[in-house]
């Protein structure tokens, strides 16, 4: 958190993107309705939503600061609590010297923001269309109580400020916060304070990229663990003792397009299994996969060593893929279903079956689920339970739930893995990691770290081949 947060966006360093948008690893992410239940907890428990509001006004006051670095500050309030914050903040940046005004969009309308405006003792302004700018805006107009999109007049008094440094409150002005819908803010942010837990708009598209970088205050409030962002990468070396079974063994099933399951085959042995067998695989990409004929494979299914079998990758729908996928059914191992295979093993999941992952992107998605409604992440959620299976939703935004309820949203991924071939890749790395035993949705969560560090590490020009083609 030093220089650099205003003027980023207009870097063109290869790598300024990942600067700009950037999450907390592993924080908790609550629903409006998640996050009201939260600070009723913290009510009952004894602390005050006074004090909740002040450690909030502390925390936008304390990177306002470090934004400003000593030039004026403008904080924009409005009626509701994301007011109040900004109220705090502007008294406490006052009382540390900085140079701020306050516009207020309209009079406080609740007790805790009414407090808050009471105890800053500097003017305020109304804000309006002719409202002279600062170097740094505090955007406190709105936060998770938004229940409209703002109005055409307050939209474009807020982009008069574009181009200027913008630290939002909780959430920018504008924005849904769970992600229900795609009200764009008018005023994006280079940075967002998320006040408690991170919101379901700062991870999902179109919203996340107006949040910029996505800082956490944690203000004491006890979010429960379901749904978290990214964690860091577990490490990945093996145990002294390890042998190639016991680093897990996959099996990977090839349709008509040879090249997609070479490259799952391949990203499974990347990604740490001891032993990868492909079947009819023609060419293999690297020499260490055991290329094996359509019969040979098959009679691998009963083996008790297979960890985990991909099917998917370049297959597809159709008889031969349907019978692939009854066929891989029957073994009862973990599974790696992909593509049309989701379609195809869909009324089967959940009768008995072993752990699945299935990794459809949104077309797949909406082909396996078309009655699903609700924000990507209700529809990664219900997925996941109707299919009693782990799924990775994937996209920029890609979304991997659980049937229990456990979510991780994986924003911001790396856009370089936008070519085609990262998608059978991230199903070979599912198997190798749905292969080392253990649970299905820690796997996944660990399958989808790899990738995006692993594309991260590359970055410009990447192609799907490069994942997987040198161990760094
Ligand atoms: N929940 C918590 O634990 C905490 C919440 N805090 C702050 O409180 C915020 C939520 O506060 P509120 O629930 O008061 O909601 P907001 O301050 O987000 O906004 C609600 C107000 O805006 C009005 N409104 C909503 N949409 C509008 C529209 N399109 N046009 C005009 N007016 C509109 C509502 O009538 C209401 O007066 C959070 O985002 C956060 O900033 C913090 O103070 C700390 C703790
Ligand atoms: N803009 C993006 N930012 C981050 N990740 C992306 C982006 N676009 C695609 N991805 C990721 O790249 C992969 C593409 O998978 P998929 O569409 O199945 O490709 P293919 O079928 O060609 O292998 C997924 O893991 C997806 O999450
Ligand atoms: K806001």
């Amino acid at each position: 958190m030093t220089k650099g947060w205003g003027n980023a966006s207009k870097s063109k360093s290869p790598q300024a993107w990942d600067r700009r948008m950037t999450v907390p690893a592993d924080a908790p992410i609550l629903t409006a309705d998640a996050m009201r239940a939260a600070e009723a907890a913290c009510a009952a428990a004894g602390v005050s939503l006074s004090e909740l509001m002040e450690r909030a006004g502390a925390a936008v006051a304390d990177v306002a600061w470090r934004m400003a670095a000593g030039a004026p500050v403008l904080i924009l309030c409005g009626p509701g609590n994301n007011g109040g914050d900004g109220y705090v903040a502007a008294r406490l940046l006052k009382a540390r010297g900085a140079k701020v005004r306050v516009a207020a969009l309209a009079p406080p309308a609740t007790d805790l923001a009414r407090a808050a405006r009471a105890a800053w003792d500097g003017p305020v302004e109304a804000f309006a269309p002719d409202t002279a700018p600062a170097p740094l805006i505090v955007d406190a107009l709105f936060g998770v109580g938004l229940t409209r999109p703002l109005s055409d007049e307050w939209s474009a008094m807020l982009r008069r400020f574009a181009g200027r440094r913008v630290l939002a409150v909780d959430v920018p002005s504008g924005i849904e916060s769970d992600g229900l819908q795609d009200w764009l803010p008018p005023l994006p942010a280079a940075v967002t304070l998320a006040l408690g837990a991170l919101k379901p708009a700062h991870l999902l598209l179109p919203t996340a990229p107006a949040c910029g970088r996505v800082l956490l205050a944690p203000i004491g409030i006890d979010a429960e663990r379901r749904m978290r962002t990214l964690p860091p990468l577990p490490p990945e070396t093996p145990t002294a003792d390890a042998h190639k079974f016991s680093r897990g063994m996959v099996l990977v099933r090839a349709g008509p397009m040879k090249g997609a399951a070479g490259l799952s085959a391949a990203a499974a042995l990347r990604a740490g299994a001891g032993y990868v067998v492909l079947e009819d695989g023609g060419p293999a990409p690297l020499s260490a996969i055991i290329a094996e004929a359509p019969a040979a494979f098959r009679a691998r299914l009963d083996d008790p060593r297979v960890g985990a079998i991909v099917v998917g990758p370049g297959f597809p729908a159709g008889d031969a893929l349907a019978a692939a996928v009854g066929e891989v059914l029957d073994a009862g191992k973990p599974l790696v279903l992909d593509a049309a295979a989701i379609g195809a093993a869909l009324p089967r999941l959940g009768k008995g079956t072993a752990a699945a992952i299935l990794t459809p992107h949104e077309g797949e998605f909406a082909r396996a689920f078309p009655d699903l409604r609700g924000s990507k992440i209700e529809r990664a959620l219900a997925a996941a339970r109707r299919a009693q299976a782990v799924v990775i939703y994937k996209g920029a935004d890609t979304v991997i739930a659980a049937p229990d309820g456990r979510v991780v949203a994986a924003w911001p991924g790396s856009p370089w893995l936008a070519t085609a071939g990262t998608g059978d890749v991230l199903a070979g790395v599912c198997g190798a990691m749905l292969a080392r035993g253990g649970d299905a949705f820690d796997a996944a969560v660990a399958a989808v770290g790899w990738h995006i560090a692993r594309a991260r590490s590359i970055g410009r020009g990447l192609v799907a081949d490069d994942l997987v083609k040198t161990a760094k």
